[in-house]
């Protein structure tokens, strides 16, 4: 259980977070997002103990935080938004080079290792990090900080700056550590990857809280349903309406706010000798959130 109260972070006379208060329970997925400069990596660094927090109280499974730094270390695995990795070293011996750190027995690096490398599709054979591609050293971060099975990952941008591929297979490998029991936080730039996998989403700007909640909670905050309605018509030139509507690629498009609504839209453009071709309903999604709220 995490329990967030108040985080405020100065940098200089700078407020980076100014009064962050959430509550976060175990094995669940929290999705920190918000514009660039809103304050993600600084809630993310402290709540790994890397930094400490101007005021404002942070306990995670019992632990404060500013006062136990270490005791949250032994589970916790952390990772950076550009992790540096020892590259003149394999991936074997940098792998076991932390898990020596973690105080592991030889045996227990040696499955750790293993388990980690086939979880991960990571086939290093004998490379050392230098030579990996961009997203085998993410992934090769990811088995870092998971050496001495914590039950706490923070990732700071997980899946940045990988392929597709790469990403789905990092997002699917977040999911599954959820599925083990284990609390995953990260932040993100790509919002479809957090709307998907996240049990809770907390949205920074500025250094506040503007919302927090799961996703049917944030979207019944910004706005329920709505109904987007793609219809033809005949000639355009004696074509007559009520209905306000665009015309995005040649495709007739209006959008009614409730079932009430549509009904009414469809009937009117119907006795217009207008033609439904499809109805779709849409729910606000956290990119048009984001928008919404600002910089
Ligand atoms: N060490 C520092 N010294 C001074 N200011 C800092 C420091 N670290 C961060 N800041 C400032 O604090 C604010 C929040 O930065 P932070 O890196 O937490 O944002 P972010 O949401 O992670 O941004 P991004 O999406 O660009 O990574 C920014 O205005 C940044 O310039």
């Amino acid at each position: 259980m995490i329990t967030a109260r108040s985080l405020v972070k100065y940098y200089g006379d700078f407020p980076a977070l100014d009064g962050v208060t959430f509550d976060l329970d175990d094995a669940r997925i929290l999705g920190v997002i918000g514009h660039n400069g809103a304050g993600k990596t600084t809630l993310l660094k402290i709540m790994a103990g890397l930094i400490l927090p101007t005021a404002g109280n942070l306990v995670i499974n019992g632990i404060d935080v500013a006062r136990r730094p270490l005791d949250l270390k032994q589970n916790l695995g952390y990772l950076p938004e550009e992790s540096r990795l020892y590259e003149t070293m394999t991936v074997d011996a940098y792998l076991a080079f932390f898990g020596e750190i973690y105080g592991l027995r030889k045996e227990v690096i040696r499955r750790r290792r293993e388990d980690l490398l086939a979880e991960l599709a990571l086939e290093p054979n004998g490379k050392k990090i230098g030579e990996l591609s961009k997203g085998m050293k993410r992934k090769v971060a990811i088995a870092r900080s998971l050496m001495h099975d914590p039950g706490l990952l923070i990732y700071d941008e997980p899946t940045s700056g990988l392929d597709p591929m790469t990403s789905r297979s990092v997002i699917e490998y977040v999911k599954g550590l959820r599925d083990r029991g284990k609390t995953v936080i990260f932040s993100a730039h790509n919002l479809f990857q957090v709307e998907e996998v996240c049990d809770m989403v907390l949205i920074l700007r500025r250094g506040r809280v503007v919302a927090k909640g799961t996703m049917p909670e944030l979207r019944e905050k910004f706005g329920s349903l709505t109904y987007q309605v793609f219809f033809r018509i005949g000639d355009p030139a004696t074509f007559t309406t009520s209905v306000d509507y665009t015309i995005s690629d040649g495709r007739y498009l209006t959008v009614a706010h409730s079932i009430e609504e549509l009904n009414r839209t469809t009937a009117t453009l119907a006795a217009d000798g207008a033609t439904i071709d499809r109805i779709e309903s849409h729910y606000p999604t956290l990119e048009e959130m984001l928008f919404k709220i600002g910089q």
